[in-house]
């Protein structure tokens, strides 16, 4: 059997205080050369992972590995939509919402004994007007936090919390139209995978290769709430809570009453708009699982 080419694409600053060339010496030493000839790049900066990834495409590379974050796993996958390159992730990050969906262990010894028995599978990309995400998009109190996020140095769970109880004092809940209704709205996620990442599962009965988005609005909770609903956020279970509703669909349109702050994967942005579509593209990403 001849050898099938793999890319590990490596975002040298993803993670914290993560030994990088300690993970690639583990990929040299363990990854299987019967099987695989790999080659390993590191980005040099931000956009240089989606170039590589439309290269290994064009030259018909079948498999390239994401080694970091979601924004680079973001930066990645979005060039092999409807692709034959297949995606790996090598989890480097805090949230590691897509790996942690597709089952993809987290320690890197494990990835690479996942990696040489891959086998791959299709699924679904969701798109936030014409930006593609993976895992969630929404608006409200996510998009804010991760903007204030994005500005601070620290990475981790406990930053996320921190930035959460921090910022819910002064949040004002957003005003938008939806589904033919006026809301002011805690939060709106559409999720294409269950979770946004560090199993907090805010989409929880989602399936990313069914062909629909699934879509969970959070109306506003007085603080004492707070614990409970994350509790359920946790458990997977926020989907019952008396503060959400739940909706699936193909397609999902929203008004704002401004330009909307959103997040994509967990990234923020400011568009320049007050309209969002939220569209889906089935079975259009092949991963290896
Ligand atoms: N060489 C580079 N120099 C500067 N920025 C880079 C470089 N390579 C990638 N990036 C950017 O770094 C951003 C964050 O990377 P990534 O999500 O992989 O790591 P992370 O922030 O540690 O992970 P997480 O968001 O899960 O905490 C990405 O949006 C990407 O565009």
């Amino acid at each position: 059997m001849s050898k099938q080419e793999i890319w590990f694409v490596v975002n040298p600053f993803s993670g914290r205080k993560k030994n990088h060339q300690a993970i690639v010496d583990l990929i040299e030493a363990r990854l299987d050369k019967k099987k695989y000839q790999a080659r390993v790049i590191p980005t040099k900066a931000a956009g240089h992972a989606t170039e590589l990834a439309y290269e290994a495409s064009e030259k018909k590379v079948p498999y390239i590995v994401a080694m970091g974050g979601d924004g680079t796993v973001n930066e990645i996958a979005k060039a092999l939509i409807g692709s034959k390159t297949a995606l790996g992730i090598m989890p480097m990050g805090s949230g590691n919402g897509l790996a942690r969906e597709l089952g993809i262990p987290m320690k890197p010894k494990e990835v690479i004994e996942k990696l040489n028995t891959a086998s791959v599978q299709q699924i679904d990309t969701c798109y936030v007007n014409d930006i593609p995400f993976f895992c969630t998009a929404g608006v409200g109190f996510d998009a804010h936090c991760a903007d204030v996020f994005s500005k601070l140095k620290g990475r981790g769970l406990l930053n996320y919390v921190r930035v959460g109880l921090q910022e819910f004092w002064a949040y004002k809940p957003l005003k938008c139209s939806f589904g033919g209704n006026n809301y002011e709205a805690f939060s709106i996620t559409f999720g294409n995978a269950r979770q946004f990442g560090n199993n907090a599962f805010i989409t929880p009965i989602a399936s990313i290769t069914d062909g629909f988005i699934d879509c969970t609005l959070l109306n506003p909770m007085p603080l004492w709430e707070v614990p409970f609903v994350i509790t359920k956020l946790f458990n997977k279970t926020i989907h019952e809570s008396s503060y959400a509703e739940v909706y699936r669909s193909t397609q999902f349109k929203l008004k704002g009453s401004e330009k909307l702050l959103i997040h994509y994967d967990g990234e923020p942005l400011r568009l320049d708009t007050d309209e969002l579509k939220i569209s889906i593209r089935e079975k259009s990403l092949r991963v290896m699982i």
